[in-house]
């Protein structure tokens, strides 16, 4: 579904990320891990077209994708949960739900009713600003209007970020049954290792840009994550 290919990436003189290549299948949920300033968002601001590539390729579902805008890619069927969830706070959660609906193509204006069998609580503060809601209940308008889309692929950058225990939890429930209900394919970045383990089924580890190891998460073993996660 995706293919990454020799992708590398600057700021400025300083080189982010290194021949870097990643395969996400579809159906797969991935986790990308490393330690802070690996480049984990970097290479998710490549897939969503944010940051031009220096130079490589990525292909999705078999098209070439490194050329096009952001706004060309989500109608593609990519949808994205920011971090830091980047919602807008002065617009109704109704605001920020309607807000992506014209990349679906299929002409849907209503926000599709799936997303508040998922999060009830979007339904019951429809019309509360979106600044006034509490982090959990952000982070899940973020990935409700991530959803409205209707992505074939969810990437979701540190979803639990100041984020409370009880609603990690919630939020790790319901990537699972995006993944394993309806088959929605997940790339996830995420630090935190119990959360990374009981969603993603599969782990690639980055360390200074460069993509180190990868495997089953049953394959995660305490070697590596000595080596390339603790802090
Ligand atoms: N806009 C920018 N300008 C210059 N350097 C940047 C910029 N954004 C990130 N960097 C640097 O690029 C490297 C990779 O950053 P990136 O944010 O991709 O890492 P990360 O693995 O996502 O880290 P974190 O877990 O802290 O979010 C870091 O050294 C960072 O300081």
């Amino acid at each position: 579904m995706l293919a990454i290919k020799g992708l590398n990436q600057f700021y400025g003189q300083s080189h982010t990320l290194w021949d870097l290549d990643l395969t996400v299948n579809k159906g797969d949920c991935i986790c990308i891990m490393g330690r802070n300033g690996v480049g984990k968002t970097t290479l998710m601001q490549s897939i969503m077209g944010l940051l031009p590539l220096a130079s490589g390729s990525i292909e999705f579902d078999g098209q070439p994708i490194h050329k096009l805008s952001a706004e060309a890619r989500a109608p593609l069927g990519i949808g994205i949960v920011p971090q830091g969830r980047q919602i807008f706070p002065l617009l109704t959660v109704e605001e920020n739900l309607l807000i992506g609906l014209p990349a679906r193509g299929d002409g849907l204006k209503t926000i599709p009713p799936f997303i508040f069998e998922l999060f009830p609580v979007l339904q019951q503060m429809l019309h509360r600003r979106g600044g006034d809601l509490s982090g959990g209940q952000q982070q899940q308008l973020a990935i409700g209007r991530a959803l409205a889309i209707n992505p074939k692929l969810l990437i979701l950058d540190e979803p639990t970020e100041g984020i409370q225990p009880n609603v990690v939890a919630e939020i790790a429930d319901i990537i699972r049954r995006l993944n394993r209900e309806i088959g929605l394919t997940v790339i996830l970045v995420e630090q935190k290792l119990p959360f990374a383990r009981k969603v993603a089924d599969t782990f690639c580890i980055l360390d200074r840009g460069r993509a180190v190891a990868a495997g089953r998460m049953d394959e995660l073993d305490e070697r590596l994550v000595k080596e390339y996660l603790t802090v």
